[in-house]
């Protein structure tokens, strides 16, 4: 059911020196800053031959990514998205088998405008996990 690694995020509690770090001290190429209010969280992509990485900064008060930021001031890896060619098919599969799709159920538009679901850590070997349709 999944295909491709799409992204790594790792969340960050500053995007520009994470950014500068990626872009300076390991020479990748670096998108500019997007924010995403509807997800609660700034992102910077980093683009790597094979997949990408997802810088995440906290946007708001009530960002999804507070409480891990919180238990890990200097940032971590967050999460990890697969991509999926029918993201309701998949949803619908999963729930069969008792994992808990987080939010409302329904798949939100992600940072590459397509819809995106995530999957609970705890169903997941303590790994949060995003699919993306493609
Ligand atoms: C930009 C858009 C999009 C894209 O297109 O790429 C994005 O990537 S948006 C990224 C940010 N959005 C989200 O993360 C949405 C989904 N996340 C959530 O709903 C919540 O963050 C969460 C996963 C339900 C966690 O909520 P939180 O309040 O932080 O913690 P809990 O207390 O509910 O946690 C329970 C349990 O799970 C552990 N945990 C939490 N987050 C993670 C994580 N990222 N990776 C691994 N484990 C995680 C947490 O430690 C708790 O464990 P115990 O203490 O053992 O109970
Ligand atoms: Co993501």
């Amino acid at each position: 059911m999944i295909g491709r690694l799409n992204h790594v995020a790792i969340a960050v509690p500053d995007l520009e020196a994470a950014t500068a770090t990626y872009r300076d001290t390991l020479g990748a190429r670096v998108s500019q800053p997007q924010p995403e209010p509807d997800h609660g969280v700034t992102v910077v992509f980093i683009e790597l031959p094979n997949t990408k990485i997802e810088l995440l900064e906290a946007l708001g008060d009530n960002s999804p990514i507070n409480a891990f930021l919180e238990r890990n001031p200097s940032g971590g890896i967050h999460h990890v998205c697969y991509e999926v060619e029918d993201i309701l098919a998949a949803r619908d599969r999963l729930v069969e088998t008792g994992a808990r799709v987080l939010g409302t159920g329904e798949p939100k538009i992600g940072a590459h405008g397509k819809p995106v679901l995530f999957l609970h850590p705890k169903d997941f070997n303590g790994t949060l996990v995003e699919l993306e349709q493609v």
